[in-house]
């Protein structure tokens, strides 16, 4: 396994298939490569299939045990299916989506070996969901969550970005999922540096607030230090599990290091360049076509260098190494 100077273990890969996507949300980030998604015509400088499982056959040399496919929309490449089923066996496969085409194509993505899924789902009124996806698939989505239910994907998480057209949303999005088994929510914070939407920001911190007064239960999980919020009066059972209620997440990097201080997954971006951080474009690594030998150097180089985003919380010393900065140190150990 790789580790980064900051001790932090690379176990995860976040694969970007498709820059194009069939949405327009007003808040897209394209995975922080800026405002380069296109429409859906085919587009010739993404990863072929190939070029996708050379790279993952080479982070599984790595112990690399998860990947998350992204986009783009992801659905939009019809390999999608291979891709998965040449995935290696120990790698957890997920998918982030806006859910569209899972009406046709969930059974599918199961059978070729697919294990979680999230999508996009913003409001509950079709004509919310057009104003912000600029697109009139809302049925398609809503059936696309069921058809991923059907096919076995359990939990199913809704991602939704909380930003001031959506603010107002959050009640119902939070009753919606205490009350419909399988589902749960995924509330993602507002990343202005990436939109360029300064004036939409919310403060994320009322959100954990209101949350944790109707909390039954909160936990921290893991990954990122992020908390997850049990709502709607369920309860732990025997194995330690919940029964009933909902659960809510919290996906809330801005200006946070001990998210980035948690931060365990690589980048691929669409074009096949690895890249050690979502926000980062300064660190890039050509992959595509390249040969085994030459990903596993690119791979060490990458997260030999990579350093967390939101990361005042690291200083060089006077002998040049990193150490912890004083003003986050108790902030970090809280975490
Ligand atoms: N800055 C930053 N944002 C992230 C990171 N991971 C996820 N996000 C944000 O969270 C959004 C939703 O991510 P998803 O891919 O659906 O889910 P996930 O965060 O990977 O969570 P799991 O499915 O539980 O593993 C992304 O579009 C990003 O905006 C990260 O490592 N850094
Ligand atoms: S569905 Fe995702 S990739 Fe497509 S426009 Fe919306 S945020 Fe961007
Ligand atoms: S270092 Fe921070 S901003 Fe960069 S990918 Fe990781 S969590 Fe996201």
């Amino acid at each position: 396994m790789l580790t980064d100077e900051f001790g932090r273990e690379v176990t995860g890969v976040r694969v970007s298939l498709t820059d194009r996507c069939n949405f327009d949300c007003v808040y897209c980030h394209n995975e922080g490569l800026g405002d380069t998604r296109g429409p859906m015509e085919p587009a010739d400088n993404e990863m072929d299939t190939d070029d996708v499982v050379r790279f993952l056959e080479v982070a599984a040399e790595f112990d690399v045990d998860a990947v998350k496919f992204t986009g783009g929309e992801p659905l939009l490449r019809q390999d999608l299916e291979e891709i998965i089923a040449r995935t290696p066996d120990q790698m957890e496969v997920s998918l982030t989506t806006n859910g569209s085409f899972l009406p046709d194509r969930a059974e599918g993505l199961v059978d070729a070996g697919l294990e979680r899924v999230n999508v996009s789902q913003d409001a509950l009124d079709p004509a919310d969901f057009a104003e912000i996806t600029k697109s009139g698939a809302y049925e398609k989505v809503i059936e696309g969550v069921e058809a991923a239910l059907e096919a076995g994907l359990d939990p199913v998480k809704l991602n939704m970005v909380v930003f001031e057209h959506t603010a107002g949303y959050v009640p119902e999005m939070v009753d919606h999922v205490a009350e419909n088994d399988g589902l749960q929510l995924q509330l993602i914070e507002y990343m202005p540096e990436l939109t360029g939407k300064p004036e939409w920001n919310i403060d994320i911190e009322r959100v954990h607030d209101w949350l944790a007064e109707r909390a039954d239960e909160i936990e921290h999980r893991e990954m990122h230090n992020r908390k997850r919020y049990w709502v709607g009066g369920g309860e732990r059972t025997d194995d330690g599990s919940w029964s009933g209620g909902g659960m809510v997440e919290i996906v809330d990097p801005v200006e946070n290091p001990t998210f980035c201080a948690n931060c365990h997954r690589v980048r691929v971006t669409h074009e096949g360049y690895l890249k050690g951080c979502l926000n980062r474009n300064d660190d890039l690594r050509s992959m595509g076509e390249l040969t085994k030998p030459e990903i596993r150097a690119a791979f060490r180089e990458v997260v030999a260098n990579r350093v967390p985003y939101y990361g005042e919380y690291m200083v060089r010393n006077d002998e040049g190494e990193w150490e912890l900065n004083e003003k986050y140190i108790e902030e970090y150990a809280g975490a």
